[in-house]
């Protein structure tokens, strides 16, 4: 097996495309619309789906909001430096809702960002 992509829900495709392309840096792929459902698949990522895993933005039209509930956690990111990461994503406009340093009861170099819908995307210091 291997795994392909995770699924957010999103309110506003374009809002999120503009983020996870230009404050995180990663690629549109491919987007395409299935009027017979009503929404529309946009996928995203830093590699190409055949080379590694990606994100699946999926906006069922006419819905622009989600309950979040309190059980999903993240996806994760790997960065060479979490502190800079927090500075350049802030600087993009991006939401820091933790700063970089390690996480509690470890010692991994840890920080979180929002994404426009509310879902936390974890940065992970990898040297
Ligand atoms: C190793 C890295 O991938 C992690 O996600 S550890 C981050 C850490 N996780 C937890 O504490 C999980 C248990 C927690 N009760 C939960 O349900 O989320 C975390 O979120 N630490 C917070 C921090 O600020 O360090
Ligand atoms: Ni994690």
């Amino acid at each position: 097996m291997k795994l392909l992509h995770t699924m957010l829900r999103v309110g506003d495709l374009d809002r999120s495309i503009k983020f996870y392309t230009e404050v995180l840096g990663m690629r549109l792929l491919r987007r395409h619309d299935y009027p017979e459902g009503k929404f529309t698949l946009a996928f995203v990522g830093y590699q190409d789906e055949s080379e590694g895993a990606v994100i699946e933005l999926t906006w069922n039209w006419g819905v622009d909001s989600y309950e979040m509930g309190n059980a999903f956690g993240h996806i994760a990111l790997a960065v060479p430096d979490a502190y800079r990461a927090c500075d350049e994503i802030r600087a993009r406009g991006g939401k820091v809702v933790r700063e970089a340093g390690p996480m509690k009861h470890g010692t991994t170099v840890i920080a979180f960002v929002e994404d426009p819908d509310g879902y936390k995307i974890e940065l992970i210091q990898h040297a």
